[in-house]
């Protein structure tokens, strides 16, 4: 469970952060996947904030964060990251995303380099499905509203879990299909947009920042292929491959925990 949540107000719209872990500890940033919440990183918190101060959010559209209409882009939400930052008093930061937030991540390191010590770029790519396919469900959201964010939940376990996971976890898998069922419809098809949009597989080649990918082995959405393109195009890129569908943090959580500690800072899972 998240501690130390707050409303921050920046210029861009008011986000809901929790910022837990020691004050003067070196930063890690969290952002969240498409129709989660940051409790979705509920485990890496619980271990890293022992030994690094970290900053989760729910990203723009979702959760307790501002809900504007659409559509987004991911420059846009990489820009929330910067006023979150800024509004906390934090030069720089490891950043570490999931799926929409890892290609924010992306994004980030292409904006303000200045900014990342590290980027972590999980079950991402640096283009997430195709135009088409994000303008549907994007559609279906805005027409139907509450009714079709039920219907996503309900087929949400299919991709984000292995059918070993969902029936050996039935309360986990639950409590992720909470989170999309209660996502604001404006907000989730506005990221949609943002992801249908976004297409980075050129610029990613100027990323200098020290990158690592995790991709999941069988992740229907963002496969093993999308994340060796990702580390063919960026220079130095690690790339680690866990077990996994698309959430790989909740499903592999200890394996992607360490896995991001060693990278971001060794020792910090103990
Ligand atoms: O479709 C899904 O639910 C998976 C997904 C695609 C982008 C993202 O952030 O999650």
């Amino acid at each position: 469970m998240p501690s130390n949540v707050q409303t921050l107000e920046v210029e861009t719209g008011a986000f809901r952060v929790a910022d837990e872990g020691p004050r003067e500890a070196p930063v890690l940033v969290l952002s969240n996947s498409l129709g989660t919440t940051l409790e979705m990183w509920d485990a890496q918190a619980e271990v890293l904030s022992q030994r690094l101060r970290v900053i989760r959010y729910d990203t723009r559209g979702h959760g307790g964060s501002v809900v504007s209409s659409g559509p987004y882009s991911v420059s846009e939400l990489a820009r929330d990251v910067l006023q979150i930052l800024d509004a906390l008093g934090v030069e720089r930061a490891a950043f570490c995303g999931i799926s929409m937030g890892g290609i924010t991540g992306l994004a980030l390191a292409l904006a303000a380099p200045e900014r990342l010590t590290h980027v972590v770029v999980a079950n991402s790519a640096a283009k997430i499905g195709d135009a088409a396919m994000w303008r549907e469900r994007a559609d279906l959201v805005r027409r139907e509203g509450a009714k079709a964010m039920s219907q996503l939940a309900e087929t949400a376990p299919g991709r984000w879990f292995t059918p070993a996971f969902t029936a050996a976890h039935p309360e986990v898998v639950q409590r992720t299909q909470a989170w999309i069922a209660n996502t604001a419809p404006e907000g989730y098809a506005a990221c949609c947009d943002a992801l249908g949009e976004a297409d980075l597989r050129e610029p990613i080649a100027a990323i200098r920042t020290p990158t690592l990918l995790i991709a999941g082995e069988v992740d229907p959405t963002t496969t093993v292929a999308d994340a060796q393109f990702m580390q063919a195009a960026i220079d130095g890129a690690q790339l680690r491959v866990l077990p996994t569908a698309h959430l790989s943090n909740v499903e592999a959580a200890e394996a992607f925990t360490q896995a991001l500690a060693d990278f971001v800072q060794p020792g910090a899972a103990g």
